[in-house]
């Protein structure tokens, strides 16, 4: 399943790119005034091969949750069965998420990837547990390169029946010790130093940062820098990664598929996306970066991907509350791409 979704992800359609810069530029508005939503407005059409483009709506965010090992070596002030705690709050739409998916008509589904503590079965919760946690990714392996593609291939799943009943697609996160795998992972990812790639996540004090910084150097030392093939790829993953990150790539990947756009979140999603990069470079031209948030690792994420953020409110929570703000943005540059009237159609004088 994961080779036949890397199969069938396509460019951006490039016709259909050319036609909404040449409207962009007779919009009824001086060219390029709208900067970067500008862009956003050409990738859009080019995600949907037409232009314009469709709306990107309704969105859905799917917050992936999973549990992590390298919670044993004080990485993070809280307690592991947060994860789990917070799912259930999640569920029951009692988080910043659910707050900000009902302001914007976004709908939310949480996916047990990786929960170590047993959930209750509930709408709106997906249980496709891989296994109960990652191992501790200090040590060893995080988990299997097996569990690690089963992982990618539940976000493949997700953004397909998603991508069926909505137009934008939105990426979310829920583990307790996250944001250490995902400093790992730019690490192996972008070559940058441990030092420079982590922080302080939910808010940790200079003695657990300097031994978070030191698990994160120990772990990425371990792999070889900037994986380059598949295989390469999700053998890093595997070794220094979590559930929700390897569910997160396969998702970028899945809205690919589907030709729906997908927006990232923080530094969880940025460095999945750094993954399904290399797991399949044509995946991220449909991705848009929601925002950048305060941990320093994300802007590293980004520049190696080469995007773009939309927002910067030195927001750190993760959920996907950053790309659910950003998707306004998304949305309204596809609406002016489709409904501004042209100079000539509004009798409004050229330069
Ligand atoms: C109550 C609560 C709600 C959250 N929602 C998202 N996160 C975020 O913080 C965690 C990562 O930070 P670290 O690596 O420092 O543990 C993840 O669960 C992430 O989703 C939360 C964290 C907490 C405590
Ligand atoms: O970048 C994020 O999304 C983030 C930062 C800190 C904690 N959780 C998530």
């Amino acid at each position: 399943m994961l080779g036949e979704t890397i199969a069938a992800v396509r460019p951006r359609d490039a016709v259909a790119e050319q036609n909404a810069r040449a409207r962009l530029d007779v919009m009824t508005k001086p060219p390029g005034s709208l900067g970067l939503l500008e862009d956003v407005a050409a990738q859009l059409a080019g995600t949907a091969g037409r232009c314009p483009a469709p709306l990107p709506g309704p969105a859905a965010v799917a917050v992936f949750a999973g549990d992590h090992g390298v919670h044993a070596q004080g990485v993070t002030p809280w307690p592991q069965e947060v994860t789990g705690q917070m799912v259930a709050n999640i569920v029951a739409g009692g988080a910043v998420v659910n707050a900000f998916a009902a302001q914007l008509g976004a709908e939310v589904l949480v996916v047990d990837v990786g929960v170590s503590a047993p959930l209750q079965p509930a709408p709106g919760l997906l249980g496709r547990r891989v296994r109960s946690g990652t191992a501790d990714l200090s040590a060893g392996p995080a988990m299997t390169v097996e569990e690690a593609r089963r992982a990618v291939e539940v976000g493949i799943e997700v953004a397909g029946t998603l991508a069926a009943g909505h137009g934008c697609l939105v990426t979310g996160d829920m583990g307790i010790a996250n944001t250490t795998a995902s400093a790992a992972l730019v690490c192996v990812f972008t070559g940058a130093d441990a030092r420079r790639a982590t922080g302080r996540g939910t808010g940790i004090d200079d003695t657990m940062l300097a031994r978070k910084v030191q698990v994160v150097r120990q772990a990425a030392g371990r792999v070889p820098d900037r994986p380059a093939t598949p295989e390469q790829a999700l053998a890093a993953l595997a070794e220094v990664g979590g559930l929700e990150h390897a569910a997160l790539a396969g998702f970028v990947i899945g809205a690919a598929a589907a030709r729906v756009p997908v927006v990232l979140d923080g530094i969880i999603a940025g460095s999945a996306a750094l993954v399904a990069a290399a797991l399949c470079p044509a995946a991220l031209e449909h991705a848009l970066a929601g925002h950048t948030s305060a941990e320093p690792g994300h802007a590293l994420a980004l520049q190696a991907l080469g995007l773009q953020p939309l927002l910067a409110l030195d927001l750190r929570l993760g959920e996907g509350t950053g790309a659910l703000l950003a998707w306004p943005l998304v949305a309204a540059a596809a609406r002016a791409l489709r409904d501004v009237a042209t100079f000539d159609s509004a009798g409004v004088t050229g330069k």
